[in-house]
């Protein structure tokens, strides 16, 4: 029986911007496995959220092209009274700000109620009620009886995140998607949230994404790791062969820019992702960025190559990389090309 959970298949979502449409989402292809966290790393605007809203197909206005198999169930195409049942139900998501994404005006035990009520009808009020006290206990939340009551701008962040979370897990979703989960919250906060995920996978089995720009966080949890910049999908590893033997510049200048304990100089790699209308869509979507490699390093059409057993980077230029001296650094930016 095939492990596998979730499959993207050639996904692109594009915005329109004016009168013409831009790929936010640029022919991504990935799977994750059951019981599998996937992370997904890159930085601000590289893509990230505009995937995982195409996955969960939260997206109203975008154009959405290729395919996002769950269980080998398209989510692109299907009617939109699948998708309802789909969504709270296989699939879940939990969000950035968890004060957004709580209705401020009720309780949060009819915050969960609801969810359950929308994918389990059989479960009466008191079942649901029963139901909704257990899953704040199994996210932490003490005192859940009490928690039932309250409403969402009576608890603290990271209560509410919890709170987003039991919403998420009600149903036992097969896919939980992470977007930046512990972004909005303290640091001693983040920690325990991120403990709290890592307990869910083994209680529940589900297969996780979880986005984020911060690689500590994809060191502890992930077990394969996608690097995303401009679109792409630009180096996909198990978590250790990634962080071992990082092959793709910008997945070496995302691990350069993090401070290793033995090592006194880091080099972080000037620029930001270009925003969509100007991201350049022929060659390496890199290159701009590494102006010192020579152009010939690159690939015209850049593909992803299995450089070993389930290690995938994009180009041929990381064979030719390496990271410059100050001097050519500067000169080659002097020279325009940042
Ligand atoms: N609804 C939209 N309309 C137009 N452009 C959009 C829309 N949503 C996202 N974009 C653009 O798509 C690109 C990717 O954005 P996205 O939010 O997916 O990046 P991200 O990697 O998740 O960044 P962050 O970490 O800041 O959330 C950015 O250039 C962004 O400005």
């Amino acid at each position: 029986m095939s492990n596998e959970l979730l499959k993207i298949k050639n996904l692109s979502t594009s915005f329109r911007i004016g009168d013409e449409y831009y790929a936010a989402v640029d022919d991504v292809t990935l799977t994750l496995n059951k019981n599998e966290v996937l992370g997904i790393v890159g930085e601000s605007g590289s893509g990230k959220s505009a995937l995982a809203f195409s996955v969960m197909r939260l997206h109203t206005k975008a154009k959405i092209e290729g395919e996002v198999l769950l269980n080998n169930q398209d989510i692109v195409t299907m009617p939109k009274s699948k998708l309802d049942k789909i969504r709270g139900d296989e699939m879940a998501m939990i969000f950035q700000d968890p004060l957004t994404a709580l209705n401020p005006l009720t309780p949060i035990g009819g915050q969960i109620e609801e969810t359950l009520f929308l994918h389990n009808r059989k479960l009466g009020q008191q079942g649901r009620k029963k139901r909704a006290v257990e899953l704040l206990d199994l996210v932490g939340i003490p005192n859940a009886e009490r928690v039932f009551e309250q409403f969402p701008h009576e608890l603290s962040g990271g209560m509410r995140q919890r709170v987003i979370i039991a919403i998420a897990i009600a149903n036992d979703p097969k896919l939980l998607i992470a977007d930046e989960p512990t972004t909005a919250l303290d640091v001693t906060i983040q920690a325990q949230i991120l403990d709290l995920i890592r307990e869910l996978k083994e209680k529940i089995h589900a297969g996780i994404i979880l986005i984020t720009h911060d690689l500590g966080v994809v060191a502890e949890m992930a077990d394969r790791v996608a690097v995303m910049y401009a679109g792409q999908i630009v180096e996909i590893a198990s978590v250790e062969k990634l962080f071992e033997n990082p092959l793709h510049p910008y997945t070496r200048s995302l691990l350069n820019s993090v401070p290793v304990e033995g090592q006194d100089t880091l080099h972080v790699i000037q620029g930001v992702v270009p925003s969509l209308k100007n991201l350049p869509r022929e060659g390496c979507r890199f290159a701009a960025r590494i102006p010192w490699v020579d152009a010939s390093a690159h690939e015209e059409n850049p593909t992803m190559h299995e450089v070993e057993s389930g290690h995938f980077v994009r180009c041929t230029c990381h064979e030719h990389f390496y990271i410059p001296d100050q001097n050519e650094e500067k000169g080659e930016q002097s020279n325009g090309i940042s």
